[in-house]
């Protein structure tokens, strides 16, 4: 014989390819398929190991675990160092055909199933029971348990761990992941590539799903069978602009719409309230508006199923009509449009189907989707129709829930009152609260002591959609945080301390969010697909323009997607709105609002801020090609207020101020901001206190500031200094 293929040896030995391939690794001719052509040195050294092993003399390294648990990582590397018996008896076993012919491993599994491999190998007992256990082995075969066609794992097992879940012998896994390279004992970890190949030989498939800290609430997946599914209502959120009428028709459709039995019985607030139309439940979020909403889903909690916009006939679509639009839109959450005040005589519901239609949201009766309900909160017409299409949207959306297993869901709101302690209400999102479930809700471990509904009635069970309030956290949670039911009670403290731990982390700065900065790392490593952006401009032609020039922008696969645009000051809703959508906020000639910059920075919203439309495009475009530069960055020291204005000949106009946050520095840069609009962007001129000139102004004084080239301040305006300070790039 001089050149033959690996498989043809094998089947000439009596072996399988893979032993002969790792012995060939072994004795230093590694080859890379049972299709590589072994010459004679390599058959020859192939027969000499083979030799020396059933002499015994390569049973070396004699495997005595060290710890119960030691994870064996599968790879050629690994499998050449740990040359040991185990082989060695793979290979013995192979120069017995019948060994493998009638499943003996089987029985010899069960016989040292609780032993390491090497031990009780080989002797004349073993040897001497074979016909006996060949027999028991048959018996065993036919009753053999059907394996699984998939398992799935979460990260490395102990070999008798993996054994279980295959419904098999460990020592039959042992067996197969010698050829392999891999000799593990029965308490010893492989880790998941093994299992998958190992597994693949029982023609069983590996399902690798990362092991998750059960902390993370919010990510708990839970799937349920589709005949444990039962219908569950709807979770309405009424949103819209100020005095259009979202208080009055939540309260005309709770008045109106008590639940029957329930009529004349106080109905308390709890945050939330149900409704019955037709035998049929509705759920009603009752703190109007979108802030709300976005503040809810800033903290992952997407409670609401449908949105009612309302929207005053005679008044039309308003500025946070707008903004509700988007904060739905954002959250992928359907509209009913409700017009509202159909009984004032100026009512023009037409203007308003006309108004909405710029905004996607066209009526039925014009070919759209959206469903409009003229309504009066006032008296009650159009209301019953109203909670007939919330039903109607509902159920095409399938709402569905299953009953019959630990709740979950979300706070609404919560306090502490001083006679019960902390009081949280609840919605119910899945399964069933019960009085006496152990809960973890936001950062607390508590057990329910008691439960009270809408009407104020206490109630044992919460089945889904259902919003309740709840006695026995130790603390208050805040609106938005998950709850969860946990049955081990050791394991609900364990995960309410590690929750706390994570806030405190978070509250440190560890919170992540998409900025310019990181944003190509983040597209390159797949995490942002697209960028979320909201523009805020002094006009609404500006705001248009940049609109249309970002949505242009499609770079490395990723494209910009704005999720609003509104003319005016940046406001608090904005940061939510951003933080909630992972977006970045570009200002094109407005600043911020105080409270809205420092919501910003404990959302780490990421606010850039630009006076020429295609600077904030092409630094846009830079970032999403990793080639933003950052060198030099503008950072706002302080804020001054005017108070009074002197017009002085010769100097031009002086502004009397009054500096209301941080310090005014002489070699600042100033910006002059009236109701949120950066009106002028220049040097300042001159700083003075009383007649002095000054370095610098700290906030709390008073001073005098000029501006280079600009004299048109007025008392109201607002002085932001800033100066350019060279960041190092990261
Ligand atoms: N005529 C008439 N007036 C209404 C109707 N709905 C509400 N109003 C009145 O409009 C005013 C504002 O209503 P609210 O319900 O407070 O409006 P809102 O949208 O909740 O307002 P905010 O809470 O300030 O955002 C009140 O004076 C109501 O009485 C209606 O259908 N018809």
């Amino acid at each position: 014989m001089t050149k033959i293929r690996v498989y043809e040896y094998a089947k000439e030995k009596d072996m399988s390819s893979k032993e002969v391939i790792h012995i060939l690794e072994k004795v230093g001719i590694p080859v890379n398929n049972h299709m590589s052509v072994m010459d004679e040195t390599a058959t020859k050294k192939v027969e000499e190991f083979v030799a020396k092993i059933k002499q015994g003399s390569a049973a070396v390294n004699q495997e005595k675990p060290k710890s119960q648990k030691q994870t064996v990582q599968h790879g050629a590397a690994k499998s050449m160092e740990q040359t040991n018996n185990n082989s060695t008896e793979e290979i013995q076993e192979k120069g017995q055909p019948s060994s493998r012919a009638n499943q003996e491993p089987i029985k010899k599994n069960k016989q040292r199933s609780n032993n390491t491999f090497s031990k009780g190998r080989g002797g004349a007992k073993g040897r001497g029971n074979r016909k006996k256990n060949d027999r028991r082995s048959q018996n065993k075969e036919k009753q053999a348990p059907v394996l699984p066609k998939e398992i799935t794992v979460s990260g490395p097992l102990s070999v008798g761990e993996f054994a279980k879940l295959l419904r098999k012998e460990a020592s039959e896994v042992i067996r197969k992941l010698i050829p392999i390279g891999v000799m593990a004992t029965i308490n010893q970890e492989i880790d998941v590539d093994t299992m998958t190949l190992v597994a693949e030989e029982f023609g069983v498939t590996v399902i690798y799903k990362e092991e998750f800290d059960e902390s993370n609430i919010e990510e708990i997946e839970e799937v349920d069978e589709k005949e444990n599914l039962q219908e569950r209502p709807p979770v309405v959120t009424i949103m819209g602009h100020v005095d259009h009428g979202k208080t009055t028709l939540l309260d005309k459709i709770r008045s109106t719409n008590v639940t029957s039995g329930e009529a004349g019985g106080i109905t308390q607030h709890i945050g939330a309230y149900q409704v019955e139309i037709s035998g049929k439940k509705i759920t009603f979020l009752d703190t109007p508006g979108h802030a709300a909403f976005t503040t809810m889903r800033a903290r992952g909690a997407e409670v609401t199923d449908i949105t009612i916009l309302v929207v005053a006939a005679d008044d039309g679509v308003m500025p946070q009509t707008i903004e509700a639009i988007n904060h739905a839109k954002a959250a992928n959450v359907p509209i009913i449009v409700a017009v509202n005040k159909m009984d004032k005589l100026d009512a023009n519901p037409d203007r308003i189907k006309q108004q909405l239609t710029e905004y996607g949201l066209v009526p039925e009766d014009w070919g759209g989707d959206t469903i409009f309900v003229p309504v009066s909160a006032i008296n009650g017409e159009g209301m019953e129709d109203l909670l007939e299409m919330i039903l109607l949207v509902s159920e095409v959306q399938e709402l569905k829930a299953n009953p019959d297993k630990r709740a979950r869901g979300v706070v609404i709101e919560a306090e502490l009152d001083k006679g019960r302690g902390a009081v949280a209400t609840v919605l119910i999102q899945n399964g069933t609260l019960k009085v006496g479930d152990g809960i973890v809700a936001g950062n607390y471990f508590g057990k329910i002591r008691a439960m009270i509904n809408d009407h104020g009635r206490r109630v044992k069970v919460a089945p889904p959609s259902m919003p309740v309030e709840i006695l026995g956290l130790p603390d208050v949670p805040s609106a938005g945080d998950p709850f969860m039911v946990f049955d081990d009670e050791k394991k609900a403290r364990a995960i309410a301390d590690k929750r706390n731990q994570k806030q405190r982390e978070e509250e440190r700065g560890a919170k992540t969010r998409v900025t310019l900065d990181d944003l190509f790392k983040q597209i390159q490593e797949g995490e942002v697909k697209e960028l979320n952006v909201i523009i805020k401009a002094d006009v609404h032609g500006s705001a248009e323009a940049m609109r249309g020039s970002l949505e242009k922008i499609d770079i490395e696969g990723a494209r910009v997607k704005i999720i609003h645009t509104a003319v005016g000051a940046i406001t608090e809703s904005d940061i939510i709105l951003a933080s909630a959508s992972n977006a970045v906020i570009i200002g094109f000639n407005v600043r911020p609002e105080p409270n809205a910059r420092a919501t910003a920075e404990q959302e780490k919203v990421e606010i850039r801020l630009h006076r020429v439309i295609y600077k904030a495009i092409e630094e846009i475009e830079a970032a999403m090609k990793g080639l933003l530069d950052p060198e030099f960055e503008e950072k706002v020291v302080g804020t001054a207020e005017v108070r009074q204005i002197f017009k002085v000949s010769r100097v031009g106009t002086i502004a009397g101020c009054y500096v209301i946050d941080g310090k005014v520095v002489r070699d600042g840069k100033a910006r002059l901001i009236r109701d949120g609009i950066v009106v002028h962007e220049g040097e300042l001129d001159t700083l003075k206190r009383f007649k002095d000139d000054a370095k610098e102004v700290a906030q709390g004084y008073e001073c005098g500031i000029t501006l280079a080239g600009y004299n048109d301040m007025k008392e109201g305006d607002l002085i932001e200094v800033y100066v350019i300070e060279e960041v190092a790039r990261t």
